[in-house]
């Protein structure tokens, strides 16, 4: 090799040297800058979430939580009952017994409870689907939760409360699992809430996620999510359900993950509307978005953490209702955008949509609290104060000036940074020669 030919190449590689040097400094930069992006959101959620309520020991009655720490993690050992015998606690309980759980479901009719044990299926409402021979009925409430480890509750949340207060006198230790998603009619408590009224000694957790209970029972592979502070409620719920066909995932932020199921019921019947408007995808996929920004604004303004609304029980659940006909809530907004009235579409649906109740108790909480919900509060004055959907929903287009995801780019700054370079911008027409020119 010449010596012209060595400079050349011990040039080269040191110019390879350094772009890879620079190209790992700028990798890094950029890693760096997310990671810190990443910490600020997460400093924030941490700032504006409510401190997690925690287990007071003290005020936990001995009898109740000494069970716990002794849940049988076999799933065969575990012993459940489901209350509540429509479509999604009736799916659950399948679940359970699938998995070689002593599973009870109550149903609070005698004759329903007689037609099921008999035909192993639920003929109102879940017809054609075989459920599993171990399961057993009750319509007797003392009798289908004792000596059980953890109660579900399915009923709707109208029905919540009483649900609790009936089971109060035989409650000896078992832990509770919400898988209702609604809010309480008047009082906006979310069931967490009502638990922690009702049955204040008692350990509990809360289940959702993008879980259409016909899909279950077809075996179409789903997941969930079980909040809960206790650890071994997450992982006896976890063992309990867990199974090929679906998968339970945790999370200890209990009012994220029950705020998810209950706010997508709202969206799920803005989405059922629009599509009998027959609007485009750009459409569909801005209102889903926006939702999801109104669901984490609600959810941090309410106590949650907003990155839970990232996950299965915020953008899964949304996406799963606001996009299927087998979404009730979504049928109702379907009803709702082909011109039917609010009571009609509820009485021909003839089953539980909690978002009918949510959009009331939401337009009221937001509107107290001065939390921006647009599309809420559009909803609302469709469906209760009559307005036309199609002016309305021009409206929320002139909301003015928004930050994409406000917990990267808070509101305030973004709305008063553009305003201020839209008004210089107006300005320097008006002042300009050229403008004053073109405008004669
Ligand atoms: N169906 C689904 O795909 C899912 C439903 N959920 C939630 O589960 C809850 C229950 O929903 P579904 O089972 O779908 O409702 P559903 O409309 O299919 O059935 C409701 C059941 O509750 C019973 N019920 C009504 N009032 C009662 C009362 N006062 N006492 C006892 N039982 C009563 C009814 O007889 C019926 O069996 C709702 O909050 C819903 O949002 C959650 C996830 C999925
Ligand atoms: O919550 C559900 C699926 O995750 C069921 O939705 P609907 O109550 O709208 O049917």
């Amino acid at each position: 090799m010449t010596n012209a030919k060595k400079t050349n190449k011990d040039a080269a590689k040191k110019a390879d040297a350094s772009a890879e040097a620079k190209s790992k400094a700028a990798a890094k930069s950029s890693a760096d800058k997310q990671n810190g992006l990443l910490a600020g959101i997460i400093g924030r959620a941490a700032k504006t979430a409510r401190p997690r309520r925690k287990l007071d020991p003290s005020a936990v009655a001995v009898d109740v939580v000494k069970n716990m720490p002794q849940l049988p993690k076999d799933p065969t050992k575990l012993r459940l009952a489901v209350l509540g015998g429509g479509s999604f606690g009736t799916a659950m309980a399948n679940l359970a017994a699938k998995n070689g759980c002593d599973t009870t479901l109550w149903v609070r009719n005698k004759r329903t409870v007689k037609s099921m044990a008999k035909l192993h299926m639920n003929k109102k409402y879940l017809p054609g689907h075989k459920l599993d021979e171990r399961l057993h009925y009750s319509h007797d409430l003392a009798a289908a939760i004792k000596d059980k480890d953890i109660i579900f509750l399915a009923v709707p949340s109208m029905a919540f409360r009483q649900t609790l207060k009936n089971i109060k006198p035989f409650i000896t230790g078992q832990a509770l699992v919400s898988l209702t998603k609604g809010m309480e009619k008047d009082t906006f408590a979310l069931m967490s809430d009502i638990i922690r009224e009702e049955l204040p000694e008692v350990n509990f957790g809360v289940m959702s996620g993008p879980n259409l209970a016909v899909e279950i029972m077809q075996n179409m592979p789903s997941a969930t999510v079980i909040a809960s502070d206790s650890e071994p409620l997450r992982h006896a719920v976890q063992a309990a359900l867990h199974s090929a066909f679906f998968r339970v995932f945790a999370s200890d932020d209990i009012r994220g993950v029950e705020l998810g199921g209950a706010l997508k019921n709202i969206y799920a019947i803005a989405m059922g509307m629009a599509a009998a408007y027959d609007v485009g995808e750009n459409t569909k996929a801005m209102l889903l978005t926006r939702a999801l920004a109104e669901m984490s604004r609600f959810g941090v303004e309410t106590g949650a953490n907003p990155l839970t609304f990232l996950g299965l029980s915020g953008v899964g659940d949304l996406y799963a209702t606001c996009g299927s006909e087998l979404s009730r809530n979504y049928r109702i907004g379907n009803m709702l955008g082909r011109g039917m009235s609010i009571d009609a579409a509820v009485k021909k649906l003839g089953q539980t949509a909690e978002g009918v109740n949510t959009i009331q108790q939401v337009h009221e909480k937001a509107s107290k609290d001065g939390i921006y919900m647009p599309i809420t509060h559009a909803l609302y004055a469709v469906i209760y104060e009559d307005k036309a959907a199609l002016g309305v929903a021009l409206n929320l287009m002139e909301a003015g000036f928004r930050s994409d995801v406000e917990f990267v780019m808070p509101h305030d700054h973004s709305n008063a940074a553009l305003r201020a370079q839209m008004q210089a911008a107006q300005a320097e027409r008006t002042d300009s020669p050229t403008s004053s020119k073109a405008s004669k």
